[in-house]
């Protein structure tokens, strides 16, 4: 079902990747639509600040592509904030030698060069999108490094799997921010693409808001847009209104 209108109380929660951006090969060739920054710019001020990014990606990664996000942003599936737009914090309690982390992911996947290894400051993702058929290798994989790295949880994402900290998440995020000023006392409204932001739409959901699927699958969010398009649309006419 198309969600209503934007509510003018709403605090505004955007997955990334799939949700902003269309899905592309790999992490670092995606296109940043050449509107999306103006329109997060003018949803910020039009919600008085009410507007993070959650998502997967790290958050010096995330301002890479919008370097002039003005609100909070969630990364790293919860395990870091910013809420300035500059200091990051960790927000976890996993004591984690990451470089270790890392080390460990590469000498795991150098047997397959088509899985691409991307590091992050809390955890590591393998994607097998070059060759699907590495799914397999890469789901055992993450399965032995999570063993050998207690405090690290996996993550599934589309095509790729994650390790997060343990009790980092996309709903922990969420609920974060709403108690926040500025969030507290709004409608929580969360958009996303993929099996992370069921939590997290859960939880907008069960704070009297709701969540909207883009694309295909099973979701608990009551609404659904078809793609990044929709989404913009949708964003554009709440813009206008
Ligand atoms: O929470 P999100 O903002 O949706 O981030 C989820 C993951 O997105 C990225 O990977 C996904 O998108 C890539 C680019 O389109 C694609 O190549 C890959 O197959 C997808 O899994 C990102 O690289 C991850 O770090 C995020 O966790």
């Amino acid at each position: 079902m198309t969600p209503p209108d934007l509510p003018a109380d709403a605090a505004l929660f955007l997955d990334f990747d799939g949700c902003l951006v269309e899905i592309s090969d790999r992490p670092d060739s995606i296109t940043v639509p050449e509107a999306l920054p103006a329109r997060l710019a003018r949803l910020h001020q039009r919600l008085d600040g009410a507007v993070a990014l959650i998502s997967g990606r790290d958050i010096a990664d995330l301002r890479r592509y919008l370097p002039d996000f003005p609100g909070a942003i969630a990364g790293s599936h919860g395990a870091e904030v910013s809420l300035d737009g500059r200091r990051i914090e960790a927000v976890h309690g996993v004591d984690l030698d990451v470089a270790a982390l890392h080390r460990a992911a590469r000498d795991l996947a150098a047997p397959h060069p088509a899985v691409l290894v991307e590091v992050k400051p809390h955890g590591v993702s393998l994607h097998y999108r070059a060759d699907p058929a590495l799914r397999g290798f890469v789901e055992d994989m993450m399965a032995r490094l999570a063993e050998a790295h207690p405090g690290m949880a996996l993550q599934p994402s589309k095509m790729a799997v994650e390790l997060r900290p343990e009790g980092s998440s996309k709903d922990g995020a969420l609920a974060r921010l709403m108690g926040l000023d500025g969030f507290a006392g709004r409608v929580p409204v969360y958009a996303g693409d993929d099996l992370t932001d069921e939590a997290a739409i859960a939880e907008a959901q069960a704070r009297g808001g709701f969540g909207i699927k883009i694309g295909e699958g099973e979701t608990v969010a009551r609404y659904r847009l078809p793609g990044t398009e929709a989404l913009a649309g949708w964003l554009d006419r709440a813009l206008a209104g």
